[in-house]
């Protein structure tokens, strides 16, 4: 099976290749994932969306009651993680492009490592209602010389987020390194955000913006796990239960509302290309 179709697709420029697998017949292998995700030997991609039967796939048969399709989520170096925002938002743009699925009333079930969320399409939104985040405990994160106060959120993958002071610009962060983070509390790594306070925005009760150094992928545009973390933080802060929170990443809006316990994450999810790629070229 040299040659393979794929698909290529993001959501506010967190950006993906999408390998319809429904059988799970590709023998996908960190180093073919790598492979893909290299911007210049491969397609290019922040990572890999294996779309595979929640049955025929070992973390998702578990799931199969509740979720036709599992996303078999990879980050860019190969690694596997347990939850992609964003992920399951443009996981959710493919099943429905490609006819294999029909939301129903309470939307459309998407098997993840971290559990069965449920997507509700609304156009060129998609809004995905993910698990509660628990937000468990005081950290920091260093950047070169600096070390800043952050916030530990498990929203079934870890992050760390961490507010700058007003005087100090996202945009002076070099992130072209790994942060800096405790390995105790985070043995498995961690994505780390970092935000500063936006101006008032109609239709949000709080604004964020935020920049992400994720695990596996280094700083990408957008991470929507990630936008969620930075939600539940920015909500506990401001004393809130419930309410919404607009978050601006360099590649765009996602909306983060807690409502009677349920917890959204919305924003646009687009295919852009769909091809063929040599494998055996790739590695
Ligand atoms: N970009 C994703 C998060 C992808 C996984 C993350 N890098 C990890 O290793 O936990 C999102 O939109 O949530």
């Amino acid at each position: 099976m040299d040659r393979v179709l794929f698909t290529k697709g993001h959501g506010t420029g967190n950006d993906f290749v999408i390998l319809g697998d429904p059988d799970g017949a590709l023998d996908l292998t960190p180093e073919l994932v790598a492979a893909l995700c290299d911007r210049h030997r491969g397609i290019g991609a922040d990572g890999v969306l294996r779309v595979v039967r929640s049955a025929k796939h070992p973390d998702g048969a578990g799931f199969a009651a509740d979720a036709e399709w599992f996303m078999d989520y990879w980050n860019a170096d190969g690694s596997i993680a347990e939850m992609c925002g964003n992920g399951v938002r443009v996981f959710t743009r493919y099943l429905l492009a490609n006819g294999l699925a029909t939301p129903g009333p309470s939307g459309l079930p998407v098997a993840t490592r971290a559990g069965v969320v449920r997507a509700v399409i609304d156009d060129q939104i998609i809004a995905v209602h993910m698990r509660t985040p628990d937000v468990y405990a005081a950290s920091t994160a260093t950047v070169g010389p600096l070390t800043f106060p952050g916030v530990a959120v498990d929203c079934g993958n870890p992050h760390l987020v961490c507010g700058l002071h007003d005087s100090l610009p996202l945009s002076s962060l070099d992130l072209h390194h790994a942060p800096g983070f405790d390995p105790a509390l985070f043995p498995a790594g961690v994505n780390v955000e970092f935000t500063t306070q936006g101006e008032p925005v109609e239709g949000a009760d709080l604004h964020v913006n935020m920049r992400v150094y994720e695990r596996g992928s280094a700083e990408t545009l957008s991470c929507g796990s990630g936008a969620l973390a930075v939600g539940a933080v920015a909500l506990r802060d401001a004393g809130l239960t419930s309410g919404v929170v607009a978050v601006d990443l360099p590649g765009g809006r996602l909306t983060v509302t807690a409502d009677n316990s349920a917890w959204w994450l919305a924003g646009p999810a687009v295919l852009v290309a769909t091809g063929e790629v040599d494998l055996a070229a790739l590695v």
